[in-house]
């Protein structure tokens, strides 16, 4: 695909968290108050030991999950009215959850057939993201046929076909064996710059938070909270080259210093 020229994240932002908490049962916070604004455009990666939170910040962010104190601003707005507005918030998740019974190009189409987008508009957008992401060729081959690969690839197109402003993933490569994992990384940041959509990542791999991200977000256990914020400067498009570099060592043993100031779960 033609890479999109890279346009660096607006200062406006896209999602802030002041002050959000959350416990399951009383007494057991798993968050304790954190406060994190991403601007618009941005791409910000949450790594954290297991059960420091994660997925439940990204939950409160998505509207799945009510925060027990604090106040959540997803482009401006509460996290439920942004959901009610079909196609501006997209989660994707480490199991692809795709519907066996329907094609890839199907699949992708649900989103667009909830909005109620027109059938021909909808066929022309299914069948250029699937050319984006290298599907166009397994679009009448149903889930079962697919490599782990590739129906990652249709998660994200599924996430992505509705062009939304704010794109969750968590762990979703987390399956993946190293190869593929690396692709679809190359192909997640061409897809970020060419949507300008911000995203929000999830994940334990220390390496992939490095190489994807402008940010990192490292979070601590017990109860579950912010560490540090580390930048990322390195320019985009990222190279793969910069896997090797020493800039890229330096910034994984930050962030791996900074976990461990976080503690274990
Ligand atoms: N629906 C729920 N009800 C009760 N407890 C929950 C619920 N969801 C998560 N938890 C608890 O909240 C804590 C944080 O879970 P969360 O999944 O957000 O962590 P995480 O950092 O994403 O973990 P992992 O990296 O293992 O996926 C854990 O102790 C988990 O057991």
């Amino acid at each position: 695909m033609i890479e999109a020229p890279f346009e660096h994240p607006s200062i406006e932002p896209a999602v802030e968290l002041m002050e959000v908490a959350k416990s399951y049962t009383p007494l057991d916070p798993v968050l304790a108050p954190i406060n994190l604004t991403i601007r618009r455009g941005e791409f910000v990666s949450l790594i954290g030991p297991s059960g420091c939170g994660k997925s439940t910040t990204l939950n409160i962010i998505a509207g799945l999950t009510q925060p027990s104190g604090g106040t959540v601003q997803v482009m401006g707005q509460s996290p439920a009215r942004i959901r009610r507005r079909s196609g501006e918030i997209a989660f994707v998740f480490q199991d692809a959850t795709l519907m066996p019974w329907r094609t890839v190009a199907a699949n992708v189409a649900l989103a667009l057939e909830l909005m109620r987008v027109p059938r021909t508009e909808r066929l022309q957008r299914v069948t250029n993201i699937l050319s984006v992401v290298h599907l166009t060729d397994v679009a009448d081959k149903l889930p079962r046929q697919l490599s782990g690969g590739m129906k990652m690839r249709v998660s994200i197109a599924r996430a992505l076909v509705t062009e939304p402003k704010i794109l969750l993933l968590d762990e979703p490569f987390g399956a993946l064996d190293e190869i593929t994992r690396q692709h679809l990384h190359q192909e997640l940041l061409n897809l970020w710059q060419w949507f300008h959509t911000t995203v929000v990542f999830v994940t334990h791999n220390v390496f992939e938070a490095v190489y994807l991200s402008q940010r990192i977000i490292v979070m601590g256990a017990n109860p579950g909270r912010i560490v540090k914020e580390i930048s990322i400067p390195e320019p985009y498009p990222r190279d793969p080259r910069f896997r090797s570099s020493t800039v890229f060592a330096h910034l994984v043993d930050n962030v791996i210093s900074a976990l461990g100031e976080g503690g274990t779960a």
